[in-house]
């Protein structure tokens, strides 16, 4: 029997990361080439906007997607989010050159508050929240904040991008084919504070200390390169990431998906591997039901990765209170 559809909401939905998003949902990579889905296109109320979103709606027409069941093209909110399984937040605005991710806090961030407070009030019983706009994981503290019907576990954001990035690099330095590279996990912000921990890494089923023996490379251009790929596409392209966002963002719902799949997202850390307990903070999980995840504890930290730890919990608690009047 065909399954029925399940209802996508996504932000943003005329922007740079969703002309790249959009194709590949109705497609099926993020839900399965069996699951049917219903777009719920949410733009600003702006016409610039919305004639554009028209455009990529007829763009979806035109791919002739057996999976996409219907398009819901909205500037409201209520409407958009009404009844949605998934609401994808990628709506917010990029940064430019120069700019820090956290500089975008004050105007980004009063756009999670309502989104939060509606999703909570209209969408499906089992709704699920992934959070791309920048500053991602306090952007998702915030949302999260508005909620008094779902749980903090509903609502994550993304650090995937970071996690393909970081195996990208280990790979590269080795020289060997990215498939051989295992977890490969982020911790903190999605920033350059973030830690990917090359300490439990493998390559080839080895540890990826014992394949690279160059630690002086691991803790510092390794880290440095991946904490600031983003602004280096920036640098590079004039714009942010969006492709390679977009690819992320399917990575990050099709694991959380899949019972089984290990792994990084940000979630409220509860205190888990030293984070204050009431950051958003990246961090291994495994996927236990579709949606649902348990965070991978075993891991032990050295010296080095407490401090890189520190660090960036450091920087989500500065931006937690710098938003205290959001939460
Ligand atoms: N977490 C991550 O790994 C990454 C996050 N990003 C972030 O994703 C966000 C989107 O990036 P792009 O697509 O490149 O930007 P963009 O400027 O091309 O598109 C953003 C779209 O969001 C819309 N928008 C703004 N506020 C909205 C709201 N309240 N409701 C609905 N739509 C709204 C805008 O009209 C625009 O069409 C940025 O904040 C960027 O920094 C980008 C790359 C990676
Ligand atoms: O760097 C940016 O502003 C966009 C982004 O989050 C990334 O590419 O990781």
């Amino acid at each position: 029997m065909s399954k029925s559809p399940i209802r996508v909401a996504v932000t943003g939905a005329a922007g740079q990361i969703t002309y790249s998003l959009l194709f590949r949902i109705a497609s099926g990579a993020m839900f399965g080439p069996d699951q049917p889905v219903i777009l719920q296109l949410i733009e600003v109320p702006v016409e610039k906007a919305m004639k554009a979103l028209e455009g990529v709606a007829m763009e979806l027409d035109d791919c002739a997607f057996p999976l996409l069941k219907g398009m819901v093209l909205t500037d409201d909110p209520r409407v958009g989010f009404k009844d949605a399984n998934w609401s994808l937040l990628v709506g917010a605005k990029p940064r430019g050159p120069g700019m820090e991710r956290a500089d975008l806090l004050k105007d980004n961030g009063k756009i999670f508050i309502s989104q939060g407070k509606i999703i909570d009030e209209v969408a499906a019983e089992d709704a699920r929240v992934a959070v791309v706009g920048n500053p991602a994981n306090t952007n998702c503290m915030i949302a999260a904040s508005q909620a008094k019907r779902l749980p903090a576990e509903r609502f994550t954001a993304m650090v995937r991008l970071d996690q393909n990035r970081a195996q990208a690099q280990l790979a590269k330095k080795a020289g060997v084919d990215l498939t051989t590279v295992k977890n490969i996990f982020i911790y903190g912000n999605h920033s350059p504070t973030m830690f990917p921990a090359f300490g439990h890494a493998t390559i080839g089923g080895k540890p990826a200390t014992e394949v690279i023996t160059d630690s002086a490379w691991l803790q510092g251009p390794y880290c440095e390169t991946v904490g600031k790929r983003g602004a280096a596409i920036i640098a590079a392209r004039g714009l942010s990431s969006a492709a390679s966002a977009a690819n992320a963002l399917i990575d990050h719902v099709r694991d959380l998906t899949t019972p089984g799949a290990i792994h990084s997202i940000a979630v409220k850390s509860n205190g888990l591997y030293g984070f204050d307990a009431s950051v958003w903070a990246g961090m291994p999980v495994r996927t236990t039901t579709p949606g649902s995840y348990e965070v991978i504890t075993g891991y032990t930290m050295d010296d080095f990765a407490k401090s890189k730890i520190a660090a960036t919990n450091k920087e989500l608690v500065e931006e937690r209170a710098a938003v205290a009047d959001m939460l």
